[in-house]
């Protein structure tokens, strides 16, 4: 399987909330990533709207309908009431439930499974009914228990938080022993019926070794590494490098 990119456009909207201007646009670099062959667009809106707004969501579903019926929408977050309405409202086709609290700098861990079950029950339930693909950010730790809470809740994916395994770029030993780990726990995750979903700190450098840990990836949602790589090569080329990085033949 090739896993699919999903384009993160946190980082350009943080870019454009330095200034109070309209640019860059965020929904004109999501058209060029779109146009260059990404599967997907990504927004994580955080309750202090300091980077994807509320009011960035419209126009992006917009894109996505008019424009690029075939790619899908992900949005992310933490399942607070405005989040889950705005979702319901903008119709993604994947909501990724990331358990982070306000204070956050960024997400830097996967749900808790036992503690949260409860909660991800009566909130995956809600977002199943509305006909939602949901996935739940996890922890690359090979716990079947876990897991298996992450699909008796109801999700339909895991998203791997890839953060361990970024931050080891310099260490190819360290990264190696983390990709196996994310690979079992991808592998177990398959076993249960989970697809699994990555991201976080991941770059066109680091993809190759995980793809092949993980060879039933689906989807990688990308915005840190690949912002920065937009800022040399621009934002079409780029793309393709991180579709090859994926294994895409383009
Ligand atoms: C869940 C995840 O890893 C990403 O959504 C990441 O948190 C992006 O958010 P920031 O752009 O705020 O770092
Ligand atoms: N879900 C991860 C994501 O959307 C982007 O994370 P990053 O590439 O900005 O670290």
């Amino acid at each position: 399987m090739t896993a699919k990119l999903s384009v993160n456009l946190n980082a350009i909207a943080m870019l454009r909330n330095r200034r109070d201007l309209p640019w860059p646009s965020v929904t004109g670099v999501g058209r060029l990533a779109l146009e260059a062959g990404a599967h997907g667009l990504t927004v994580h809106p955080r309750p202090d709207q300091r980077h994807i707004r509320f009011g960035d969501v419209p126009a992006l579903r917009a894109l996505i309908d008019d424009e690029f019926p075939k790619a899908e929408f992900n949005i992310e977050g933490y399942p607070t009431d405005d989040f889950l309405e705005l979702v319901e409202k903008h119709q993604p086709e994947q909501v990724t439930l990331v358990p982070d609290d306000p204070s956050q700098a960024t997400s830097d861990h996967g749900w808790d499974f036992r503690a949260n079950r409860d909660r991800l029950t009566t909130v995956c339930r809600r977002l199943k009914d509305g006909g939602f693909r949901v996935s739940l950010f996890a922890d690359g730790v090979p716990d079947r228990q876990a897991l298996k809470i992450a699909r008796d809740v109801g999700a339909d994916r895991i998203e791997l938080y890839t953060g361990p395994y970024g931050g080891c770029f310099d260490d190819p030993a360290t990264a190696e022993k983390i990709a196996g780990e994310l690979g079992q726990t991808a592998a177990l995750a398959a076993e249960l019926g989970l697809g699994v979903n990555a991201g976080h700190d991941l770059t066109v450098d680091n993809l190759p070794l995980l793809a092949r840990h993980i060879p039933m990836l689906a989807e990688v949602s990308i915005g840190h590494g690949l912002t920065a790589d937009a800022l040399v090569y621009g934002m079409a080329e780029t793309v393709r490098r991180y579709r090859r990085a994926c294994g895409e033949a383009i």
